[in-house]
């Protein structure tokens, strides 16, 4: 393993901000966590960057406890939310400034520095001042940085985070795409889902200090941890069920569910797109209390007659029911799991 956290524990006053964190990460793979506000994301970085002393358990990098070994001798690049460009520095000064304090010759940086900002995508802007550049090629900038001197593993804190969406949404692909052509090692974190499941070959859900989740994306999503890790990707049907076979009993009536899950007293969870929506009929019915409009589909909330907790709903735009309608649901399947 390239990076092992084993019991690794930080506390502050009383408070563990990281409490007792089991983690590996492997040579090229790219790691992202996933957590609330608070959660200690940033704690684990610094905690494995050297900026943030350890109170328990350890650090390993490449197998070696980096206990007494200091930041800037640990060999891993950090690229942060703000970025922290030298203003008065140029594009290349900037770039270089990793290779300049590793004692780098002048045109060994010249050449390094032409080569990262070709692979970031602003070939020839090394002349240009920092203040011109728009938030998103900063964002390059900071990343060509952190790379230059090549860091066994690089780390990220929330990397995109003050990008509009679409600018996001396109620089996640591009980073993704870039570190698989690099084989570099990547610890990034965010509170963006989204980013998180387009980035990562592993995905790591923190709550409260401690690791709720780790898997790959498509493990994570289809089969969240808990109702914790459930709500936090944003699944808003998770309730108290009572399973018998392949039938769980739930504040909105029997809702079926694979063979094979757990029995017993549980934690369902309906996906959104497993709640099929048909014109009133059966009772008790429904009422679309909310419709939104999400391009192809449309979400629905959706309140039962008595006082169950609403459903959200996705549905094809042209078959949407309007606000206020009266509907009957069915549920499928192969979107509901019974969590834990
Ligand atoms: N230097 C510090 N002194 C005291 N408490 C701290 C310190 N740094 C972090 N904490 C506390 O540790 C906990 C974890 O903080 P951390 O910054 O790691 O969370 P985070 O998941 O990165 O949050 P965010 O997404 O808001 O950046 C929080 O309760 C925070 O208040």
């Amino acid at each position: 393993m390239l990076l092992s956290l084993e019991g690794t524990t930080v506390r502050f006053g009383g408070h563990a901000a990281l409490d007792a964190v089991d983690l590996a990460v492997a040579e090229h793979e790219i790691v992202c966590v996933l957590g609330p506000s608070g959660s200690g994301k940033s704690t684990l970085l610094r905690a494995v960057a050297g900026l943030q002393q350890v109170d328990a358990g350890r650090v390993l990098l490449d197998g070696h406890d980096q206990v007494r070994v200091p930041a800037h001798r640990r060999g891993v690049g950090l690229m942060f939310q703000d970025h922290q460009l030298f203003p008065q520095r140029d594009v290349a000064g900037n770039v270089a400034f990793g290779l300049r304090m590793r004692g780098a010759g002048r045109e060994e940086q010249a050449a390094r520095v032409r080569e990262l900002l070709e692979l970031v995508g602003l070939p020839g802007a090394g002349g240009r001042a920092v203040g011109t550049l728009s938030g998103g090629e900063q964002q390059r900038v900071a990343l060509a940085r952190a790379l230059a001197p090549s860091p066994r593993l690089l780390m990220l804190d929330e990397p995109l985070g003050q990008l509009d969406r679409t600018l996001r949404e396109r620089l996640v692909v591009e980073l993704r795409e870039l570190f698989g052509r690099l084989g570099t090692t990547v610890l990034a974190v965010t509170h963006d889902q989204g980013e998180a499941f387009a980035l990562a070959d592993r995905v790591v859900v923190m709550r409260d200090g401690r690791i709720a989740q780790s898997g790959t994306p498509l493990e994570v999503w289809q089969r969240p941890a808990d109702a914790f890790v459930a709500r936090f990707l944003g699944f808003e049907n998770v309730t108290g069920a009572s399973v018998r076979g392949t039938v769980a009993e739930t504040p909105w009536g029997r809702v079926p569910v694979p063979e094979g899950s757990a029995q017993g007293e549980r934690t369902l969870l309906v996906r959104p797109s497993g709640v099929r929506v048909t014109a009133a009929g059966a009772e008790p019915g429904y009422t679309v209390t909310a419709r939104t409009f999400q391009g192809a589909q449309v979400a629905l909330r959706l309140r039962r007659d008595g006082d169950a907790p609403e459903l959200e709903a996705l549905c094809p735009l042209r078959d949407a029911p309007g606000q206020g309608d009266r509907v009957s649901v069915s549920f499928d399947t192969r979107e509901t799991v019974v969590l834990g």
